[in-house]
């Protein structure tokens, strides 16, 4: 069986994978990309020694799976000339929103397994969430592993919906996380501290909070409230927190992005 895999659009995502590919040895003349954009093709051909393609051609059947990488928005518009050569092979789409009847109907392709990975894959931290259509094989989802082995872990989901939850949780996380980060080094800044200190300070006490709530297991409330220490800072900081509604407004964030994957699969999935 063939192991050449395709890509369509070569972007921060695709090449996040293909980093991990190339970085397990796969060899370059087994990864296509069909990518429109002449610096991101030179890129390519200078980070992973690929030799991208403008435009589809009939190279493309060769490929046993092909990887949908480019906005949810250019799907349809990529697809057209993708698809005559590409109906049986196995579509991996990491497109945020389309649902796997879209991507179906728009390939000719029966097996698609949708898949929604975070930037954290650009250094092998990542996690991406899975969803396969009923006709995708045991095989597939091997494959599928194997393909985004060197990005992070994976975790298949049952439920299709589920996958806009993931894209809202997962998939968007780190962007919460960054905002969070900026405006605590910004109230840093206010109260004197420079730039760079601010920066490793916040940045060291999330990576180290994350770990620890990795390795101990214990509940994100649990270990809340170890550091809450009774009419101390930590609990002057919740309090104005709670009193502002950031709770609640960090949950209708995370609900806007699954509303907004779900809009997306509705607008730009319809052929
Ligand atoms: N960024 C993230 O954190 C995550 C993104 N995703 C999903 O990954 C997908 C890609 O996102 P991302 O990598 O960030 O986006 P990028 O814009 O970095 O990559 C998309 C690439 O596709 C190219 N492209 C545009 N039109 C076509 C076409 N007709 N055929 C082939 N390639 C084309 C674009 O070129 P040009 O620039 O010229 O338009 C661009 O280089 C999206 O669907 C997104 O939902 C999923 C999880 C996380
Ligand atoms: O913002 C987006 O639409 C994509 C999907 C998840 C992360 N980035």
């Amino acid at each position: 069986m063939s192991s050449c895999i395709a890509f369509i659009g070569g972007g921060n995502m695709a090449s996040a994978i293909i980093g991990g590919l190339r970085r397990a040895g796969y060899p370059a003349e087994d990864l296509l990309v069909v990518e429109p954009f002449e610096a991101q093709r030179e890129r390519l051909a200078a980070d992973f020694g690929l030799r991208p393609m403008a435009t589809a051609d009939a190279a493309l059947s060769r490929a046993r799976a092909v990887v949908w990488a480019v906005k949810p928005q250019l799907f349809q518009e990529a697809a057209a000339p993708v698809a005559p050569h590409v109906g049986g092979a196995l579509q991996l789409s990491v497109m945020a929103g389309l649902r796997a009847d879209s991507i179906a109907r728009a390939t000719g392709a029966a097996r698609v397994v949708r898949g929604m990975p975070n930037t954290p894959a650009l250094i092998g931290q990542g996690i991406t969430g899975l969803h396969a259509s009923t006709a995708v094989t045991a095989d597939d989802r091997a494959l599928v592993e194997q393909l985004l082995q060197a990005t992070g872990r994976t975790l298949w989901v049952d439920a299709e919906g589920d996958l806009d939850t993931v894209t809202a949780l997962s998939g968007s996380g780190p962007a919460y996380f960054f905002f969070l980060v900026e405006h605590m080094v910004a109230a840093a800044r206010t109260l004197g501290l420079d730039e760079a200190k601010a920066r490793e300070l916040a940045l060291a006490t999330c990576g180290g909070a994350a770990a620890l709530a990795l390795q101990s297991g214990e509940s994100p409330t649990a270990l809340r409230e170890k550091v809450t220490s009774k009419g101390g800072t930590t609990h002057a900081a919740i309090t104005s927190l709670q009193a502002d509604g950031v709770g609640d407004a960090i949950e209708r964030a995370v609900k806007a992005a699954h509303r907004r994957a779900g809009e997306l699969g509705d607008e730009f999935g319809r052929g």
